[in-house]
């Protein structure tokens, strides 16, 4: 794969199991020497580079935690990275219900997930990734993190990338998608360019049937007489008079339909 990450955005990761999303922010993060090609990070190799590892936040879904108590771990994180807010990592801690003084080794699997999410938005650092790292934490907790992150990017601007399976709940993060399968990039896009390369079709069963008959269709919903179905490949200016006309909405498609369209097929892991 070749591609450059623009700074300054936030790049959704998504890709099959096996499609190398760790491989990738792993030697991103300087975890492991690229064993092939070149890995650039501002410009510089960094594998044991002290200038880009101060620089670079890497939020894995077992998140490095010393044990010891929470305090520590987060003083810990801190030591190592001049951009790092502890009084923001205090705050974010608490409003995940974690005490200060509880032992790392007493913490649930949700709850040590919840202690790196507050790592990475805290540390503030120019590279951030997070790679599945809400594995464990519930619902509301994970969207306290979406909520966090998107808030504190917008104070501190920085480069954020974030791997995940549930789709659905990131996508609104992503400014640009890059999605991997058996260890390629197979699409590199602004979030925008991606969603509309399908359409969502709503309306009466009947007339989406009708509507979508001659389309590719990767997905569809019902809910009593109405249907959604999201077809792929754009629709010429006529056809959407057409829609229109026998009283059809288009919306854009949603990220995940788009994914599993394009992987499903050749999506075997190497
Ligand atoms: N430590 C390792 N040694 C050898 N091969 C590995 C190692 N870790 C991963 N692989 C292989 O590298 C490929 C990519 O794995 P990777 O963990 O990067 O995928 P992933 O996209 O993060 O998957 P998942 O969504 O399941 O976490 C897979 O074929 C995997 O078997």
């Amino acid at each position: 794969m070749s591609c450059t990450l623009a700074g300054g955005r936030i790049h959704g990761l998504i890709g099959r199991n096996g499609s190398g999303k760790t491989s990738l922010l792993s030697t991103l993060a300087a975890y492991r020497p690229a064993s092939a090609g070149t890995v650039l990070v501002d410009g510089e190799d960094p594998f044991e580079n002290p200038r880009t590892a101060a620089g670079t936040c890497f939020i894995r879904d077992e998140p490095d935690l010393v044990p010891s108590t929470v305090d520590r771990v987060l003083r810990f994180a801190g030591r190592f990275r001049p951009t790092w807010d502890h009084t923001y990592a205090q705050a974010l801690a608490a409003r995940f219900g974690l005490s200060p003084d509880k032992r790392v080794g007493a913490l649930s699997r949700g709850m040590k997930s919840a202690l790196g999410v507050t790592i990475g938005p805290a540390s503030r650092a120019p590279l951030t990734i997070f790679d599945e790292s809400y594995l464990g934490m519930d619902a509301p907790a994970r969207y306290t993190f979406y909520e966090e992150l998107i808030a504190d990017y917008g104070r501190h601007p920085r480069t954020v990338l974030l791997s995940s399976h549930l789709i659905e709940e990131v996508d609104a993060l992503f400014e640009q998608v890059l999605i991997l399968d058996g260890g390629r990039l197979l699409l590199h896009e602004d979030t925008d360019v991606l969603r509309a390369r399908g359409q969502t079709v709503t309306g009466p069963a009947e007339a989406v049937d009708r509507f979508v008959a001659s389309l590719t269709v990767v997905g569809e919903k019902r809910l009593g007489g109405t249907k959604a179905v999201t077809v792929y490949g754009e629709l010429a200016e006529d056809r959407r008079r057409q829609a229109r006309a026998e009283g059809l909405d288009l919306g854009p498609v949603s990220v995940q339909d788009l994914f599993v369209h394009l992987t499903r097929e050749q999506g075997s892991p190497r």
